[in-house]
């Protein structure tokens, strides 16, 4: 099985890098990091152990990038607009494709997109960043929750799974993508806004009560959300995930990296995405609209 990443930055980079490192085939296509990866290779620092590819296999144009089995979509959703056209190079008649990004939504479209091949969803929880181009470090983390949507790609989730887990990647597989979707905006969806809009890191909102009840009330939110999307889930992982994010080094969601950086941040899939999934089914979720509201507000201001 062979892999093409889009999108060679700290998600990407991070795991086609470890299956590279393990025997696998993986073409990496970069763009501003491009020459920079063609010169120096890719550069991994990761509590799970370093590594150092001194000659990947990096395109800097899909039209030149071999055929794969398995594309790993880890570009931010800001980019998808447009997407298709880009990936029809890459996209062959059985070609699976791999979503890592955030959000909610984005394997519906790949399916309008590319209705005849696979697609999965792989919620990535890692703690990962880009520092230079091509220097990945990894700080915490890296869980893939893989799903299929359609059951008939379980055996290809299987598959791919296996071959994360032979190159040291922790994986869950789940039946339910729709619902594994969900568990992760409910950390995403709180946390990721909220240090935007309190300007703060995981370890302060959570040391002020006041940004805690916050963070909770949210949480019960997207649960709600979930449920009339018919999503059921529990209300005690609200606690289970207060709990974690208690025990988590300080940690600034990807979401604030973004902001403080003055790149694009992921509202739209990560907040409007779910706000209309809900909405289509008369639930408001107030509390994640009015942050949905600040986001906009902040990034019109962002320079
Ligand atoms: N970082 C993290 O710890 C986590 C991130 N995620 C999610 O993973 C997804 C990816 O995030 P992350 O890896 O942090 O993002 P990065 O910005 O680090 O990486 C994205 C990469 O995609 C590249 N890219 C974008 N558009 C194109 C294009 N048209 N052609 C080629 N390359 C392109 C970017 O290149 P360029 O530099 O040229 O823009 C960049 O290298 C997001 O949805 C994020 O929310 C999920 C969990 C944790
Ligand atoms: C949950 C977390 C922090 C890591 O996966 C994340 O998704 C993000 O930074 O956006």
């Amino acid at each position: 099985m062979t892999f093409t990443v889009f999108g060679t930055g700290a998600v990407g980079a991070y795991y086609g890098g470890r299956l590279a490192e393990h025997g696998n085939t993986v073409h990496f296509l970069a763009r501003s990091d491009y020459k920079s990866i063609k010169e120096n290779g890719l550069k991994v620092s990761s509590p799970r152990g370093d590594f150092h590819l001194k000659d990947p296999l990096v395109f800097e144009s899909a039209d030149r990038v071999p055929p794969s089995d398995v594309l790993l979509i880890s570009l931010k959703t800001t980019g998808n607009k447009g997407l298709k056209e880009k990936l029809m190079p890459l996209v062959h008649e059985k070609t699976a494709l791999v979503i890592l990004q955030n959000g909610l939504g984005m394997e519906d479209e790949f399916k309008d997109w590319f209705p005849k091949n696979p697609i999965l969803g792989g919620m990535c929880f890692i703690c990962s960043r880009r520092t230079k181009p091509g220097i990945i470090e990894h700080l915490d983390y890296g869980l893939i929750t893989l799903g299929a949507m359609d059951s008939k790609d379980i055996p290809l989730r299987n598959q791919i799974g296996a071959l994360m887990d032979e190159s040291d990647i922790p994986v869950t597989l789940v039946d339910d993508l729709n619902e594994a979707r969900w568990r992760k905006l409910l950390w995403n969806i709180p946390y990721n806004g909220l240090s935007v809009v309190l300007n703060s890191d995981t370890k302060t909102i959570m040391e002020d009560q006041h940004s805690r009840n916050i963070i909770r009330s949210l949480m019960f939110e997207v649960i709600e959300g979930a449920s009339a999307c018919g999503c059921s889930i529990e209300e005690s992982a609200v606690e289970k995930m207060l709990d974690f994010t208690d025990n988590m080094t300080p940690y600034e969601p990807s979401m604030k990296l973004d902001f403080s950086s003055s790149r694009p941040m992921e509202i739209e899939y990560m907040y409007d995405r779910p706000l209309q999934a809900a909405s289509a089914r008369a639930c408001t979720m107030k509390g994640v609209s009015l942050l949905r509201d600040q986001l906009y507000f902040i990034q019109k201001r962002m320079h």
